[in-house]
């Protein structure tokens, strides 16, 4: 089904759907009416997203949780685990595990912001999978949490549907909603940022007009699919930054129809429809943003999405890649295929930056002279996906991302040796010169 934040009816057997109201007093079939929110009953109407379920069971029939017990390198806000760092940090692409791991047990937290028991900032993990998860399902009660593959196709099976997602596209799970993850392809890996704060939504497009940028219509939703299994079902949440697990009697993918504008999206960055400049200098990145998780100041995200995808460069007399720049806001870039304007070596698919609050960065050195040389005539950048998760708040990284020997440790050569500029002296400016 097409569309973000749509009202879409769907129902895997016919009539199950109840007409005309939400909660009659007998469901068709004896399904029982369940409702999940995702906004605050009380939310504005153009920012309420909640979905009405019709299912074989309640949600509810299941027994206690008691804490997971098998290791765990998901960590949730407030991330205290180590000092925070001015310094840039990039990471090698994460391995896939010696070991069988599956989706739970594959994400790795990077870094994070804020408290999920104040709704907002966000955690950022890495997952690295080499097993289907079987007769288990996870459920995040913290945050949506938006996927990115990187290598590996998943089928995510959720309570609302089933649908596959691949490298180049991304997919949102709503908060609380439960899944699981099956690899089609064989090994997996990509990045998640978990948001702890306002949903994602497409970002306002202002003087744009009605049109550009991720366009509504190329976001899916999966219809309505159940299974009807009577085996046990281990059930893994996370709540409070800490993981629980349970086991009912039932699978918990039992919903037979539902209706309602709060679902599980896909959307193929390669239908994003990017803007630039055709005049001159370097925009602004926000120009590439898919999705924004807003906060209660305008224009000041707990997240941005942003995206670097193929498009032609035509700027005149300008330096064409990302410029050196210090940012209030803090920018954690992860790369798909390919390779990144701004970095010519040390930044790999699979791998990851971070470039926080203040800190200065900018083209590495050859990139640099590659750029203030290069031919301006109208060239196309084809050669990679790359993307930022970019947020308001700074970010604390995690002890695995500060002790892991994929954290390099050379990074801050990339900006070394950079020549001095040569301005005609001056007999005022306190020279030190020899
Ligand atoms: O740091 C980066 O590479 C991301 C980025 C890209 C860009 O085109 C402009 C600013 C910016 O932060
Ligand atoms: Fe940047």
């Amino acid at each position: 089904m097409s569309g973000f934040g749509n009202h879409f009816s769907t129902e895997a057997v016919a009539g199950a759907l109840p007409q005309g109201r939400n909660s009659p007093q007998h469901v068709p079939y004896g399904l029982y009416a369940e409702q999940l929110s995702g906004t605050a009953f009380t939310a504005p109407r153009t920012e309420n997203r909640r979905s009405w379920l019709y299912r074989l069971r309640p949600a509810a029939s299941h027994p206690p949780y008691s804490r997971y017990d098998r290791p765990s390198l998901l960590r949730s806000g407030p991330f205290h685990e180590v000092p925070p760092t001015p310094n840039r940090l990039r990471w090698d692409p994460l391995p896939i595990p010696r070991t069988p791991t599956d989706f739970v047990d594959g994400m790795v937290s990077y870094c994070g912001a804020g408290d999920p028991a104040m709704a907002s900032g966000l955690g950022i993990h890495l997952y690295a999978v080499n097993l289907s998860m079987k007769r288990r399902a996870f459920c995040n009660a913290d945050g949506e949490l938006l996927i990115v593959p990187q290598e590996g196709a998943l089928c995510l099976y959720t309570e609302l549907g089933r649908f596959t997602v691949s490298p180049q596209q991304i997919a949102i799970i709503p908060r609380g909603l439960r899944f699981r993850v099956e690899l089609i392809d064989g090994d997996a890996r990509g990045y998640i940022c978990e948001n702890y704060g306002a949903l994602f939504r497409l970002p306002d497009l202002g003087p744009i007009g009605a049109n550009g940028l991720a366009n509504a219509r190329d976001f899916q939703t999966p219809v309505a699919w159940f299974e009807d299994d009577d085996a046990p079902f281990e059930i893994v949440q996370k709540f409070r930054g800490t993981l629980w697990k349970t086991t009912q009697h039932h699978s918990p993918f039992d919903i037979v129809a539902w209706h309602g504008n709060l679902a599980p999206v896909r959307y193929d960055m390669r239908h994003f429809n990017t803007m630039n400049t055709v005049s001159y200098d370097h925009p602004d990145p926000s120009i590439f943003t898919v999705l924004t998780s807003p906060t209660d100041t305008p224009g000041t995200a707990n997240c941005d999405f942003v995206i670097f995808p193929p498009r032609w460069m035509v700027a005149e007399d300008s330096f064409r890649p990302p410029w050196f720049h210090r940012n209030v806001m803090s920018e954690f870039m992860g790369l798909i295929h390919g390779a990144y304007d701004a970095k010519e070596g040390g930044f790999a698919p699979g791998g990851a930056s971070l470039h926080n609050c203040m800190s200065g960065h900018g083209p590495d050195r050859p990139s640099y002279e590659r750029a203030i040389h290069a031919d301006l005539s109208p060239v196309r950048t084809d050669n990679g996906m790359a993307f930022m998760f970019e947020s308001r708040f700074a970010f604390s990284p995690t002890r695995f991302a500060m002790e892991t020997p994929l954290c390099q440790l050379d990074y801050d050569d990339c900006w070394a040796g950079f020549q001095k500029a040569q301005v005609p002296r001056q007999p005022d400016n306190g020279d030190k010169q020899a």
